[in-house]
């Protein structure tokens, strides 16, 4: 079967192709006692209880790094510095994108719960100790050795 045309004989552009891919940044908030916040879900019902960086989804035309401030403000009412990244792009499970964790250090503000469930500030030895959506296990094993050197 022919792929469908228009009049100018132009063929139809196959909608996977425009659609654009999401982008989630996560805040790795590290401090100098070698701890890493963690927060954890309260919706939607199939993530809530679950462990994630603080952040969200990159908006049109705006970079990673002003989104991570941005959703810091937002989900924590702090003031953050981006550092550098940690690991590569990895694949979101329920999303068709990628998320994109970032280190960064807390310059103003003391992290609130203001869209979360709870928060808990991890050490090396504890980041196992809770449950972190499936997209960021790659990353674990890499941030327990950044904040091992702290
Ligand atoms: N913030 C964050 N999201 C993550 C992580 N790991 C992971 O799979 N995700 C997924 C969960 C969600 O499906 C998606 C982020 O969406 P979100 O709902 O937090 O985004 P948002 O803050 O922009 O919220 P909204 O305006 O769309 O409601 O990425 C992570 O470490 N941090």
């Amino acid at each position: 079967m022919s792929a469908p045309s228009d009049r100018s004989g132009n063929l139809w552009q196959a909608e996977a192709v425009v659609t654009p891919l999401l982008i989630v940044v996560g805040a790795a908030i590290v401090n100098d006692r070698g701890q890493v916040l963690a927060a954890q879900r309260a919706e939607p019902p199939a993530l809530a209880g679950g462990w994630e960086f603080p952040g969200g989804k990159v908006e049109p035309g705006e970079r990673d790094e002003a989104a991570i401030v941005r959703e810091c403000r937002e989900e924590l009412g702090v003031e953050v510095e981006v550092v550098e990244r940690l690991g590569g792009d990895l694949p979101l499970e329920r999303d068709r994108g990628v998320l994109r964790v970032w280190i960064v250090r807390l310059v103003a503000g003391e992290p609130t719960a203001l869209e979360h469930a709870a928060l808990r500030w991890l050490d090396a030895t504890q980041l196992d100790d809770v449950a972190w959506l499936p997209a960021d296990a790659p990353l674990i094993d890499e941030l327990r050795v950044r904040l091992a050197r702290v």
